[in-house]
């Protein structure tokens, strides 16, 4: 009979965790995957930008969509496009259904939500993504702009994710999404609305999380960096009216295809705050908290060099 010496038991124990470790690892993202699986999944602003690419990911994943946005015409395009393109594809998909409304118009989010839960009778996945930037500077900003960015980037995700959240409670089970962005951990100078509207929304969602976690409801907040989108085309300006430039940092941007695959990763893994920019921002961000003396020279000395906001 052969020996088995204290140096092969310790191998074949090492060899059995990693297998141990890896087939655990292996049977997560399988049960990941499958969670998607019929899932209802609710996207806001899934019209264009990174919301119609999320709807994309999360067709193609096999989730009941539920498509918001202000243009019917628009959103039945997309729905189009989804069903074309997973036509030949083994996964099984749903026709995706459409909802339509203003975010803005918070007064109407209990309809809004009745709708929405009339399309599959439960939500398991509220992306709210719809959302408007601003470029101005604060000098030639009417309130009014300031108040109607809070409204859409704001106001409009708390409304529809308070309408939701009852019937997530009741099911005792939920995930609340929010595409915040870089600005909602910085603000940088001539995006006063944008910024504020977006760190408003940083602490409304950690504050939900925190109080909605005993209900097995999860929340994530994405804070990514520029995207190629049509964001600074549909800007507002200080006087309501549109910016409607391509910005540079925005044409140089992230894929939204690759941004959406990380919503999807973020939801599977139920990521709670999720950055996805490159290292600049991303330090920009940490010398916010540990060295704010040096952040706010570098911000004034941006503002004073981007005087022309048309410019950036
Ligand atoms: N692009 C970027 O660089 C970055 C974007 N983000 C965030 O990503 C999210 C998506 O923006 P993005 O795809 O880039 O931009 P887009 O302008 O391409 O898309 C914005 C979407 O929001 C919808 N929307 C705007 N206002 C309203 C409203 N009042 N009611 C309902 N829907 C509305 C639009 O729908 P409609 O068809 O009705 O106009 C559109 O589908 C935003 O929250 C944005 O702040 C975050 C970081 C970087
Ligand atoms: C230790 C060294 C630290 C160096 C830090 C230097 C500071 C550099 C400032 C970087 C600012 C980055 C801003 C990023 C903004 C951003 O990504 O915004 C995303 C958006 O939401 C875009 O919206 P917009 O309407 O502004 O296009």
């Amino acid at each position: 009979m052969e020996r088995v010496t204290g140096g092969g038991v310790q191998s074949a124990l090492l060899l059995a965790s990693v297998g141990g470790f890896l087939l655990y690892r292996l049977l997560g993202r399988l049960r990941a995957k499958a969670a998607l699986q019929d899932a209802v999944v609710v996207i806001t602003g899934a019209s264009s930008g990174l919301g119609k690419e999320c709807a994309r990911v999360f067709h193609g994943a096999g989730a009941r969509l539920v498509l918001c946005g202000r243009d019917a015409g628009r959103l039945q395009q997309v729905v189009e496009e989804l069903i074309t393109s997973t036509r030949d594809k083994k996964q099984q998909t749903h026709v995706p259904s459409t909802v339509i409304f203003d975010l803005s118009d918070t007064q109407l989010m209990d309809r809004v939500a009745e709708d929405i839960l009339k399309c599959y009778g439960r939500v398991d996945v509220l992306i709210n993504n719809a959302g408007i930037s601003y470029r101005g500077n604060i000098l030639d900003t009417q309130l009014s702009v300031q108040r109607d960015v809070m409204e859409t980037n704001y106001f409009g995700p708390v409304a529809l994710t308070q309408a939701l959240l009852p019937s997530m409670v009741r099911q005792h089970t939920g995930h609340i999404v929010v595409i915040s962005s870089v600005q909602g951990k910085i603000a940088i100078p001539y995006r006063s609305a944008y910024a504020a509207s977006k760190h408003a929304t940083q602490a409304y969602f950690d504050c939900l999380r925190a109080e909605v976690e005993r209900y097995g409801i999860f929340v994530t907040v994405i804070s990514p960096g520029y995207i190629r989108t049509n964001l600074s085309v549909n800007a507002v300006t200080g006087d309501g009216s549109k910016y409607g430039v391509v910005d540079t940092t925005t044409a140089t941007g992230r894929d939204p295809k690759d941004v959406a695959q990380a919503v999807l990763k973020a939801v599977r893994h139920k990521s709670k705050d999720v950055v996805l920019a490159g290292p600049l921002p991303t330090a920009a961000i940490y010398l916010r908290t540990l060295w704010p003396a040096l952040f706010f020279k570098l911000m004034s000395s941006r503002a004073r060099k981007e005087h022309k906001p048309k410019n950036t």
